[in-house]
């Protein structure tokens, strides 16, 4: 019990990477760990003992969401039980029926949480030198965000941008494959970690630091730490674009992730069956919500190209990413064909967008072209 005990606070106490940086803000002079500052057990209930002094109701409930989302899955019975460290100068008068000023104790025994409220913060931490960020995600995974990020990373750069790519997916880092990158990364002088480059893109990855087999066992503080760095802690130099290759999905880390950094747009990868694009309206709505608008839809394996004669089928369906469209009013950027050749390409990390002439690279110099237009905009009316 005691181990448990020891175990529960130490993991409370690593949160702080993970809290947006409104709530960061709101600690103010008490760093989070002297807040987290005790965990009791009594009868197979654990109390986490969390001073609360200066935090207003949602600042609460968003601290109470982010340890719920962290141990909740571990522990069934445990409440977070905010206390005063501090006694107020003169006590006020108790009234009759009111709860007790110095404590407020919320349970979590097998009851959904109080969702925190999905709103952008307002304290989004730049990355130095880097210009843009753009998002790409998609709301399911196998749609070919990677491969589309790949690709719409290196036509920018064919259309002489300087372009980065953070492939933020831990479950399935491909980026470096679909590269052909097999180097480790430095660090400089600085301390600052160097991106290796490849068909002149800086690329950061979980890739090059947790194996695939090892990648699943991460947990969400250590996560949103690494990723952390990979904003601040990595020498990107002047970019005029950094892609970020989301990982797929919704959840938590998304959502902390588009609240720590300023992204100028996100474009998201569906393809035209029906449960990918419910899949691509969840991811937009998250976008919508968090007030990171979206550049635009790029449909994938939109149709397959018979490598034998040619004829073009529409196997998964067609005109779905136009009905996301319509529904959103998002643009479509783009159609990119099944064809093998882009699976061989990523496999061999030799990207089709780096033979001149492709068809693959043409399609993907008009996304490009789309994006850098919609994203200017973006950027025009936020100023
Ligand atoms: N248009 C396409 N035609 C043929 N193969 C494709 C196409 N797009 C992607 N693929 C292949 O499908 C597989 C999955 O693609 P990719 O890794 O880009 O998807 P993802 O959405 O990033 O997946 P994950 O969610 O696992 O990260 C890869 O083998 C890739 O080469």
């Amino acid at each position: 019990m005691t181990k448990n005990k020891k175990l529960i606070l130490d993991t409370v106490q690593e949160l702080e990477t993970v809290l947006s940086f409104d709530v960061q803000k709101s600690l103010g002079d008490f760093t989070w760990k002297e807040r987290a500052h005790a965990v009791e057990e009594e009868a197979g209930n654990y109390k986490i003992r969390f001073y609360s002094d200066g935090l207003n109701l949602t600042a609460k409930s968003a601290i109470e969401t982010v340890i719920k989302n962290s141990i909740g899955k571990d522990i069934e019975n445990f409440s977070v039980y905010f206390e005063r460290k501090e006694k107020a100068p003169t006590q006020p008068q108790k009234q009759p029926n009111t709860p007790s000023p110095n404590h407020e104790q919320h349970q979590h025994t097998q009851q959904p949480a109080q969702k925190a409220e999905m709103r952008a913060p307002s304290g989004k931490k730049p990355i130095s030198g880097v210009k843009r960020i753009i998002a790409v995600a998609s709301g399911k995974g196998g749609v070919g965000k990677s491969t589309v990020s790949v690709n719409l990373s290196l036509a920018l750069f064919n259309q002489g941008y300087k372009v980065g790519i953070l492939d933020a997916d831990i479950y399935g880092p491909s980026v470096p494959t679909m590269l052909n990158i097999h180097k480790d990364p430095l660090v400089n002088e600085n301390n600052k970690i160097i991106p290796p480059e490849a068909f002149g893109l800086k690329v950061m990855s979980f890739g090059f630091f947790a194996p695939e087999e090892t990648a699943v066992i991460w947990r969400g503080p250590m996560i949103m730490k690494a990723l952390q760095q990979f904003f601040w802690d990595v020498d990107w130099g002047e970019l005029d674009f950094l892609i970020i290759d989301l990982p797929p999905g919704t959840g938590d880390a998304q959502l902390t992730l588009v609240q720590s950094i300023p992204i100028t747009g996100a474009v998201i990868v569906t393809t035209p069956q029906n449960v990918a694009l419910l899949d691509a309206v969840k991811g937009i709505a998250m976008f919508r919500k968090t007030d990171v608008p979206i550049i635009g839809v790029v449909e994938n394996m939109s149709t397959f190209s018979c490598p034998a004669c040619g004829t073009e089928t529409h196997i998964f369906g067609s005109g779905g990413a136009d009905r996301v469209s319509e529904k959103f009013e998002v643009p479509v950027l783009g159609h990119i064909p099944l064809i093998q050749e882009i699976r061989s390409a990523g496999d061999l990390g030799e990207p089709l967008t780096t033979l001149p002439k492709h068809d693959v690279r043409i399609r993907f110099a008009e996304i490009a072209e789309k994006v850098v237009k919609n994203a200017l905009t973006m950027e025009s009316k936020n100023k």
